[in-house]
């Protein structure tokens, strides 16, 4: 019998009810791990289809019973050639003989063909159960309409630890289901081989040696349970960082900061480190799981085909039995000490699907769990129909709280501001402030901890959330660059109506993009990544105006309060400057809150606020403000000065 485990290297397994190392005592983790998983696993199958999943188990239970019927037919064959070798060819005896052979062989090319169907369909298995976890996973990662649990560290470490299994190539999550029926043709030639063995020889015998073979397989499938415990105590993390380093490493984004910086060299020796330390642990575990035990397997396997040979021995010397049960005897038992070795069709893919499943799990655990926010007074009586029309809306946020779940204080504490319809308010603050934290407030990707945000008088929380979000258009500072084609891109804005491919080009042209989205080689139908065949990559400032067209798209098709983080910040001063003065015309009328630390943009605002300590402690005009001579005075002054040192006129440089 060999142990045969190949090394593998699972993500940290956590405790799906504590988020933490996994304290359970032995006999519930065993039950969860053990059973439960194979159990939850097994009444999958059906979903890849019942068809499927019956032929593969017909297929299965063929392919176990088809050895066992060889080991008779090739025993039998054994037995009769003394006779027919002594009657001669063209006896009665010689043509058994030839008869049995040839029933052999055809047992023997059955298996043979059969044995390629099984691994067709099992891969069939695993491709349709990956589909449907990777729908899980999927719908796990959106199920929240609010972005709280995705800035949850629980809930991104069994992201990150369900992606991995994923992208493993060697074996997948689905790979478990035909792995668990490929265990049927195991146990389906053990059972056989036990009878056989039972009704030729002994059937003492033949219980002792299937004790032993379940014996080694419980004792190697139980030790790569535990060897997988030590991913649970730091290896994880250590692998978690080696990953880290070795993708920072190889990936094209940080490329040219590792190498201006010198850090390749610096990057290496950690990675190597990381990694061998995460290795040597793995490797003590392995033999602290493997060896001693087994010995101690090995030793107890070898006794029992000892003592079976043994006795098939002396009954063979004292003429109890035949030739022919002789061969079935030694042929049962050789086929079921091969029985105790490692599967290789099934046993991995078992071990490591049942553990992605469980980490699958968390993950909606843990996303249901941190996706659980405030509960909002008036979501009781949400209203159907949003409050829409064609009028910009009129925003308030009314002593607005906000705090980041386990990260200290509040952020926004206390915070009055009202957005007048049809104006552009600018927010500015210093860094941390808040600024985007009230975008993510006046989005619903957050919601107040107290506090009201009201919509032409009625709480928004009264209207669901998808409804609202229709009614938003927003340029978030860190926009999203789709691999899409330009015109989708931009038409992302509003997916819930068809594609408008005239509103598109309207968009594009009012963002400043549209030659050049005509200029890539097929126009507004090329996609925006050259990881694709004919497609184009454009600059972070062009990409920014597709970010601004996707949001001027969403405004033509009905959204009334448009958001702006740092919309320009990629735009140079020039293309700044000029974007604003057909920006504030193309959106005059609409309700707009622009967030800026470019003062040159903030003071066109018809409106300015300054957020510290979580709340707006000025508002007014540029002029205002200018005049006031307080917070905001000075950091124009600071940013002016910083472009005009000779301090001539206020914001020269920074001005229209
Ligand atoms: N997901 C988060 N979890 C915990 N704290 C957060 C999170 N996001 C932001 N913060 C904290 O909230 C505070 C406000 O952050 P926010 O991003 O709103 O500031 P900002 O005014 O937009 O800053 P900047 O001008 O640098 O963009 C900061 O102290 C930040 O560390």
């Amino acid at each position: 019998m060999s142990s045969g485990n190949r090394e593998h290297a699972p993500p940290s397994r956590t405790s799906s009810r504590t988020g933490t190392r996994d304290r359970r005592p032995g006999v519930e983790r065993w039950w969860d791990e053990a059973v439960l998983a194979r159990v939850r696993i097994v009444r999958a199958i059906p979903s890849t289809g019942p068809a499927l999943a019956s032929a593969l188990l017909l297929v299965n239970v063929v392919l176990g019973v088809l050895p066992v019927a060889f080991v008779v037919a090739t025993s039998v064959v054994i037995g009769q050639v003394p006779a027919a070798v002594a009657a001669g060819v063209g006896s009665q005896a010689w043509s058994a003989l030839v008869r049995t052979f040839l029933a052999a062989a055809a047992l023997f090319a059955l298996q043979t063909l059969l044995t390629p169907v099984q691994h067709m369909l099992g891969e069939l298995m695993t491709r349709r159960m990956d589909g449907l976890l990777q729908q899980r996973l999927i719908r796990a990662s959106l199920r929240s309409t609010g972005i709280g649990p995705l800035e949850d560290s629980a809930v991104l470490d069994s992201l990150d630890e369900v992606n991995r299994w994923f992208e493993a190539r060697a074996h997948t999550p689905g790979g478990a289901c035909a792995g668990m029926l490929a265990l049927v043709a195991r146990y389906v030639r053990l059972a056989a081989l036990t009878a056989l063995l039972g009704a030729v020889a002994s059937w003492a015998m033949a219980v002792a040696l299937l004790v032993a073979v379940l014996v080694f397989r419980t004792g190697q499938r139980g030790g790569l349970r535990v060897l997988s415990r030590v991913y649970d105590t730091g290896v994880g993390a250590v692998l978690r960082r080696a990953n880290h380093l070795r993708g920072v490493a190889m990936g094209a984004r940080d490329a040219k900061e590792l190498r201006v910086f010198g850090l390749t060299a610096w990057f290496t020796d950690r990675y190597v480190d990381e990694h061998t330390r995460a290795h040597d642990r793995v490797s003590r575990a392995r033999r602290r799981v493997f060896l001693v035990p087994y010995l101690g397997y090995t030793a107890l396997g070898l006794l029992a085909v000892c003592s079976v040979l043994a006795l098939l021995a002396s009954g063979s010397a004292q003429g109890a039995v035949s030739l022919t049960g002789l061969a079935l005897a030694l042929q049962a038992t050789a086929a079921m000490v091969m029985c105790g070795a490692n599967y290789p069709e099934a046993d991995l893919q078992t071990s490591l699907g049942m553990r992605a499943w469980q980490s699958l799990d968390t993950l909606e655990e843990r996303m249901s769990r941190a996706g659980e926010q405030a509960p909002s007074p008036e979501a009781a009586d949400a209203v159907e129909e949003p409050v829409t029309g064609p009028a910009p809306a009129s925003v308030e946020l009314r002593s607005v709280r906000f705090s980041y779940p386990n990260a200290g204080g509040p952020v926004l504490d206390g915070l009055d501001l009202s957005l007048a319809p049809g104006r552009c308010t600018a927010v500015v603050g210093v860094n941390g402030a808040g600024k985007t934290t009230l975008v993510k407030l006046l989005t619903r990707l957050r919601e107040p901890d107290a506090g009201d945000i009201v919509v032409d008088g009625l709480d928004v929380r009264r209207t669901p959330v998808e409804l609202w979000r229709r009614q938003v258009s927003v340029v978030f500072q860190d926009f999203v660059r789709y691999e899409f084609s330009a015109a989708d891109n931009i038409a992302c804005g509003a997916v819930h109506l068809p594609v408008d491919r005239e509103g598109v080009r309207d968009a594009a042209r009012r963002a400043g993009v549209l030659d050049t989205l005509e200029a890539l080689p097929h126009g507004i139908d090329t996609v925006l990544s050259r990881k694709h065949e004919g497609g184009a990559e454009l600059s972070g400032g062009q990409w920014q105006r597709v970010a601004i067209a996707r949001s001027l798209y969403a405004l033509g098709a009905g959204a009334r309060l448009l958001v702006l983080d740092e919309p320009t910040s990629a735009l140079d001063v020039r293309a700044e400057a000029a974007f604003f003065d057909s920006f504030i015309e193309l959106t005059a009328g609409v309700t707009s809150v622009l967030i800026s630390h470019r003062f040159s943009s903030v003071r066109r605002a018809d409106g300015i606020v300054v957020v510290e300590g979580g709340r707006v402690v000025e508002q007014g005009t540029h002029e205002e403000l200018m005049a006031l001579g307080n917070r905001y005075a000075r950091m124009f002054r600071l940013q002016a000065e910083r472009f005009d040192p000779a301090g001539r006129g206020e914001g020269r440089s920074v001005a229209r």
